[in-house]
């Protein structure tokens, strides 16, 4: 055990962030004296609609967009749903087809399968041992009748980044529209829209140091794609309903802040996580890496270790002051073994045993020190009570 004192190491951040101190100041007004209606004709809405335009000029600039291409949601999911939805109900008479990944967050599998209920065929493409999707199977599944691509840039799970470049020229040389959620990778890594080629992209703010409840979609100019919700007016008549001034102002705040200063930031995660991959697999057995060796996300370390269930190192690990997960935030409450560690050929029992532990800015060494002290102790306790740990001399 350890000497220091009990504190909460939190590195559970693919679940959500804190937002950031700047970003509730700035959102802080838009609440009280700039409460106006954007929609309105009057100073204190002026100042709401100037707030909303500024914000989606910082979004823009933070992906390499225009800002006449981003539109503001209720977050990632609502992101997701719009770009799957909104690309299928406009290219109907197109086709009936889609390409996917097995290892999407739940928010695209789910929208897909509600869309195969209504006669879509998706394809729900493999992934390799480490999660990645290899372009050329993307090119095999392409059909006269798929309308959309759908590859994540990152792996909310296992960190696995996605070569989308490679998928999106794909997608186009078949004049297919592509569409990425960027959800974890915004603010981890440097998302350009250009650069990648995505038509759609998905964000969220709450990833990022924003708040709960705001999120984007990038849509590139020409896109087909229907309007999300019927209204008003607001986002050019393409997502109706009330802005939520206050969020999109901090969605701005902390998209601007997360992307100033990424290498930086990013090269100082990179060496937190390695020297936790490290340190876990070097002192405790039978464990594996879960998701790729290089290409993950600088904060994602996912782990399995045989012979345990995730869930009974989770509350070990609460009991000692440290925030973690067994899978995505949505999906552990369920037990059901992760669908993503299944589909890199994880057997469940070992999928059950997985920990992941995603790091952020307020995270330090001593924290990483802190989790290498306690966490073989933990595994090892739980590994003596565990049926499914081999006996000696059997
Ligand atoms: C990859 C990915 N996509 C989408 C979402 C959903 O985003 P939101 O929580 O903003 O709805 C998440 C959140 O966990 C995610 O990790």
């Amino acid at each position: 055990m350890t000497d220091r004192e009990p504190r909460l190491v939190y590195m559970d951040h693919a679940a959500t962030t804190p937002t950031r101190p700047e970003v509730v100041e700035a959102m802080l007004p838009y609440f009280t004296e700039r409460f106006g209606n954007p929609s309105s004709l009057y100073a204190v809405a002026r100042e709401a609609k100037e707030a909303v335009e500024e914000a989606r000029g910082r979004v823009a600039a933070a992906i390499g967009a225009k800002p006449e291409e981003v539109f503001f949601t209720s977050g990632g999911t609502e992101a997701d749903n719009w770009a799957i939805k909104g690309v299928a109900a406009a290219n109907r008479k197109k086709g009936d087809h889609i390409i996917t990944s097995a290892i999407e967050h739940h928010a695209v599998i789910h929208t897909c399968r509600s869309l195969e209920k209504q006669g879509w065929q998706v394809t729900y493409l493999p992934v390799d041992e480490f999660g990645r999707v290899d372009p050329g199977v993307v090119e095999e599944a392409i059909t006269d009748k798929t309308v959309l691509v759908s590859v994540m840039t990152a792996n909310n799970e296992i960190g696995t980044i996605q070569p989308v470049r490679a998928i999106a020229e794909i997608a186009h040389d078949h004049k297919i529209p592509f569409h990425t959620d960027a959800v974890q990778a915004i603010g981890a890594l440097p998302v350009n829209v250009e650069a990648t080629g995505a038509d759609l992209l998905s964000l969220s703010g709450h990833k990022f140091g924003g708040p709960k409840g705001t999120g984007a979609l990038y849509i590139r100019k020409k896109t087909r794609i229907g309007a999300f919700m019927d209204g008003g007016a607001q986002e050019r008549g393409r997502r109706a309903g009330t802005e939520n001034v206050p969020g999109i102002v901090g969605l701005g705040r902390a998209i601007e802040l997360a992307t100033a200063d990424i290498e930086e930031h990013a090269a100082r995660l990179r060496a937190m996580r390695d020297r936790l991959i490290r340190g876990l697999l070097d002192t405790i057995p039978d464990t594996r890496l879960n998701g790729h060796p290089v290409e993950r996300l600088p904060n994602n370390v996912n782990v399995a270790f045989r012979y345990v269930e995730g869930e009974s190192i989770l509350l070990s690990l609460d009991a000692l002051g440290v925030a973690a997960s067994t899978g995505s935030a949505c999906t552990s409450a369920s037990l059901e073994p992760s669908h993503v560690l299944t589909a890199c050929g994880l057997p469940p029992e070992q999928a059950h045993g997985s920990l992941r532990l995603t790091l952020g800015s307020r995270n330090t060494e001593d924290d990483v020190d802190y989790v290498l002290s306690v966490l073989p102790g933990v595994i090892e306790r739980l590994r003596q009570m565990s049926p499914l740990t081999p006996k000696r001399n059997e």
